[in-house]
């Protein structure tokens, strides 16, 4: 059996959109079986499609429209393979929320992408994988953190104009959906090799994550689309300089929780968002190290709706605060204290 987990994530953390994001102790994973003895398998592309957890009534099983399977389909068909190996079982546990800003299809693409590398003994390596990642989500932060485990920093190299096309493709050409299609024989376009760069921030062990979890999705798609096409050069000049403390903030211990309150304000993503999430700004700016002892910060999750809190103590009492102002919009919650996953993404062979 192969064993495939991969962790949730959280990007931005505030003022880091699209280039940070933090690797969190909810876990994707895939138990994979290849059965040699079904020499024709009666499941589509030779894959079975078994599900448990977070998404079950709605993520679909046919390999051609998962996104865990699509993602495997298009690393295959790169290098030549059109199916899975018959037969090949895939059971699903997942346990990261969907569309809720705890990077699921991060997860997704990534476990997909080991999945085909796996299926397919390709040999790629991590660094490999990832600019398979990159041509299916296309920012970098959810994958990088998910694939590479704890607080990570990415940026996308500037490709040549030949490498720029190749990256530039819609998505639906990457991920034809239906995965197996009317099948031309054509390779998909392979990604450029080294799309994306990344480096490893440290993180002060006694920075703990909660995670206030409202009931209801966001689309990341819907919660980029409000987003502004320009921006002024001051609410650019906030972020970063917010950004480039922020970074080694975390890494100190004991932690200065006004340091690090002050470095997690945001100008680029989170007001535009705050219409999808009711409460938002009130949230954001009501939850504070003097209100409560033991806070560091507070963000949106990612594109959210998720809110993350870091602190060192009083989790239930942040929680709790946040949890009444979530109720008073209606909003109803689960709360948990997560760790960095420092390790990432894993694979075991048994
Ligand atoms: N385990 C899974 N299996 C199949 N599809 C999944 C899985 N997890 C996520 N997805 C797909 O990804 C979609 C959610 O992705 P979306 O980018 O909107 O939110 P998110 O990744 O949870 O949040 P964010 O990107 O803000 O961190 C789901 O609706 C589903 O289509
Ligand atoms: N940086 C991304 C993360 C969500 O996938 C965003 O905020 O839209």
């Amino acid at each position: 059996m192969i064993t495939i987990r991969v962790p949730c994530s959280s990007a931005n953390i505030g003022p880091g959109f699209d280039v940070v994001g933090l690797s969190l102790s909810i876990w994707l994973e895939l138990q994979i079986n290849i059965d040699r003895t079904i020499t024709s398998s009666t499941h589509a592309l030779n894959c079975r499609v078994t599900y448990e957890g977070e998404g079950a009534e709605n993520v679909p099983l046919h390999a051609e429209h998962n996104l865990i399977t699509r993602a495997a389909l298009y690393v295959l068909k790169c290098h030549s393979q059109r199916i899975f190996p018959s037969e090949t079982q895939v059971h699903i546990i997942n346990m990261i929320p969907l569309g809720r800003g705890l990077g699921s299809s991060g997860a997704a693409v990534v476990a997909g992408v080991m999945l085909g590398n796996a299926v397919g003994e390709l040999g790629l390596s991590r660094d490999r994988m990832m600019d398979y990642c990159l041509m299916i989500e296309r920012h970098p932060d959810n994958v990088m953190a998910a694939m590479f485990g704890g607080f990570v920093g990415s940026y996308l190299k500037e490709l040549d104009p030949v490498d720029m096309e190749r990256k530039e493709i819609p998505l639906a050409e990457v991920l034809p959906e239906p995965a197996g299609g009317e099948d031309t024989g054509l390779r998909p376009p392979e990604p450029p090799l080294g799309i994306g760069h990344y480096i490893k921030f440290g993180w002060a062990k006694e920075i703990k994550a909660i995670a206030i979890i409202p009931q209801f999705e966001v689309s990341t798609a819907t919660a980029r689309s409000v987003l502004p096409k320009m921006y002024s050069r001051e609410d650019l000049i906030f972020n970063l300089q917010r950004l480039a403390v922020l970074t080694t903030a975390l890494t100190r211990s004991p932690p200065d929780a006004d340091l690090i309150f002050q470095a997690m304000q945001d100008k680029v993503h989170q007001p535009y968002r705050k219409g999808l999430i009711p409460g938002l700004p009130d949230i954001l700016a009501s939850v504070t190290p003097i209100s409560h002892p033991g806070l560091l910060g507070i963000c949106l999750s990612g594109a959210g709706p998720t809110i993350l809190a870091l602190a060192t103590h009083n989790f239930e009492a942040i929680a709790e605060e946040i949890l009444v102002r979530f109720k008073h919009e209606g909003v109803t919650c689960d709360w948990k204290v997560l760790e960095p996953a420092y390790e990432g993404a894993q694979i075991v062979v048994s």
